[in-house]
């Protein structure tokens, strides 16, 4: 990452509606989310001490049990954001349905929508989860809106960004003019500029996806990392690593910081649900924040940012990173298709 001037976000976000690139009510609203977002890294920073480890006991629309940390962040989300005064509505992983902002509350023109806490397996055993938002422009004349305005491709969000809560707290943004890295500083309690315009290598020799589903793969993607583990000896010529934290936002801001490639590809126990992440809240905002750091992201047949949602919790295919990576893996896709 590029080292940058200590400016804080609030400055960034002053300094881009002056450039004309986002207006003021964009401004806010990411402010409130950084500002939730830091009292969610306060949450999980207590841990065992704070009694927010464990189950909640409760479980939601995907059919997964919640931790304590999941409804907790969104609990925070939620309430931040409907006092905002700059969204129409907001859809969380943890809700079965979108919410509109009430008649009674201060209503704006976007729509928010939110995975509070992403690598809620990795909560119990203090390894880094995080936060990851995506915002859209909610639709002319709808004040009111449902689940179906929010079904808007990846290349319609005007912000995305996640927050990592690990060693540091950071929140990685954009607003599709390059994607910038803040730090918390948490004496201070400002997230202050530490990389700006981040690009992604576009080569690597770092990938990640969980292996142990290797024999549910479909079959490119068997030929494919088959050809990355062969290594030097292998048709790719050269050594490969890998890692996998289980935290999409660890594994993806590694890759930010060092490049690599993330994979979560089609399986055959998550075939009938269409993958395993979440396009609108976890693989879409990615998809942006990489797009936008030079990097690319596919479902490994389309470019993710033009899937045409049609459900909140839709799920997708994942390959994203080093574009000359990503473009690998979609070519042995491309090859097997067509054959
Ligand atoms: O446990 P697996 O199958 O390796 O899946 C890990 C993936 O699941 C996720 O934890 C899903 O996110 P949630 O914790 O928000 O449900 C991703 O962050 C991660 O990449
Ligand atoms: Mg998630
Ligand atoms: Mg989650």
């Amino acid at each position: 990452m590029k080292p940058a001037k200590p400016i804080s976000l609030t400055r960034y976000l002053i300094e881009e509606q002056h450039a004309g690139r986002i207006n003021a009510d964009l401004r806010l609203l990411i402010e409130v989310v950084a500002r939730a977002c830091k009292t969610i890294s306060m949450s999980v920073g207590k841990g065992a001490l704070g009694g927010v480890l464990g189950d909640a006991g409760t479980g939601n629309i995907q059919g997964e049990a919640q931790k304590k940390l999941d409804v907790i962040a969104n609990d925070v989300l939620l309430e931040a954001n409907a006092w905002g005064g700059h969204l129409a509505g907001l859809a969380s992983e943890e809700m079965d349905h979108s919410q509109p902002i009430p008649d009674a509350f201060q209503r704006g023109n976007y729509l928010l929508l939110f995975d509070p806490l992403d690598g809620s397996s990795n909560i119990d055993v203090n390894i880094s989860v995080g936060t990851i938002f995506s915002v859209l422009r909610c639709p002319d004349g709808v004040t009111s809106p449902g689940d179906e305005h929010f079904l808007q491709p990846g290349t319609t969000q005007v912000c995305a960004g996640y927050t990592t809560y690990g060693p540091s707290t950071m929140l990685v943004l954009t607003v599709g003019h390059g994607t910038h890295a803040f730090t918390l500083d948490r004496e201070v309690g400002s997230f202050i500029m530490t990389a700006r315009d981040i690009q992604i290598p576009a080569d690597t020799k770092e990938f990640a996806i969980n292996m142990s589903n290797q024999r549910h793969w479909e079959p490119p993607m068997q030929r494919y990392v088959a050809d990355l583990l062969a290594g030097k000896d292998g048709p790719r010529g050269k050594d490969f690593n890998m890692r996998w934290v289980a935290s999409m936002v660890a594994d993806v801001h590694r890759i930010l910081t060092r490049g690599g490639v993330f994979f979560y590809p089609l399986d055959a126990k998550c075939r009938d649900k269409g993958g395993k992440l979440r396009l609108m809240y976890e693989a879409n905002p990615m998809s942006f924040i990489v797009e936008q750091a030079g990097g690319a992201a596919s479902t490994g047949r389309q470019r993710m940012l033009e899937v045409q949602p049609t459900g909140l919790h839709q799920r997708v295919p994942v390959m994203l990173g080093s574009r000359n990576e990503v473009a690998e893996a979609v070519r042995y896709h491309a090859e097997h298709d067509r054959a």
